[in-house]
């Protein structure tokens, strides 16, 4: 399984020593949150251009936003391997024509109430589907299990349409809960704070892989 660490959880005041810590994971992960579509603020394109810079590893960044359309263009980073949407968000369908446009890999995210049915249009172009295991907007939250029927669902279709998309989960991932995602048949996990509160992350890394 692919393991993505969310920096939201890192030390900002010392983020370069916090990317170092985490190079042996596959991506990072960047959660962008606009204070309106979710009831948080995170960093915006200045931070994750820095990081883009000092990264050795692809960005999986994750737009929480209102309307993506007008911020994707600014996260479009030599690096950026995937840029992923809300289905919740306004304008999917444009949001996805330009990430394909800037030559981005298109994730869709859905959030815990939303059901993979409303997802089903767009699958063809998707690269990535990211089932939220928490309510988006904070690290540190309890892992929805039940979020899982939305894997299984998720690769049934995906088998029967012939399709390639990866799934990832993202929320309350820790060394309890990756076996229960494994077994489901997720592809890419992200992990917060179990990365980044553990003593040693790359530690953390590894027992998730
Ligand atoms: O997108 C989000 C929260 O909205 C996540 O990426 C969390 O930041 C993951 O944090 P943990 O649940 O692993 O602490």
């Amino acid at each position: 399984m692919l393991i993505a660490p969310s920096i939201l959880t890192a030390n900002f005041a010392r983020l370069e020593e916090e990317l170092i810590k985490i190079e042996s994971a596959d991506k990072i992960h960047l959660d962008v949150m606009d204070g309106h579509f979710v009831p948080n603020i995170s960093f915006g394109p200045h931070i994750s251009r820095s990081i883009s810079k000092v990264s050795k590893l692809p960005l999986d960044i994750h737009l929480m936003v209102t309307d993506p359309l007008f911020w994707i263009d600014q996260f479009v980073f030599p690096n950026t391997e995937y840029l992923t949407i809300h289905i919740e968000a306004n304008h999917t369908e444009e949001s996805i024509k330009k990430i394909k446009q800037a030559n981005v890999k298109v994730g869709l995210s859905l959030k815990p109430k939303t059901k993979v049915y409303d997802i089903i249009p767009y699958l063809k172009d998707c690269d990535l589907v990211l089932v939220m295991t928490v309510e988006p907007g904070f690290g540190g939250q309890s892992f929805m299990e039940d979020m899982m029927d939305k894997v299984v669902e998720l690769v049934k279709i995906r088998k029967e349409k012939k399709l390639d998309f990866l799934i990832e989960v993202d929320g309350g991932i820790s060394d309890k809960t990756i076996d229960i995602c494994k077994k489901s048949g997720v592809d890419m996990a992200v992990a917060g704070s179990y990365v980044f509160n553990h003593k040693d992350p790359k530690d953390a890394i590894n027992s998730l892989k």
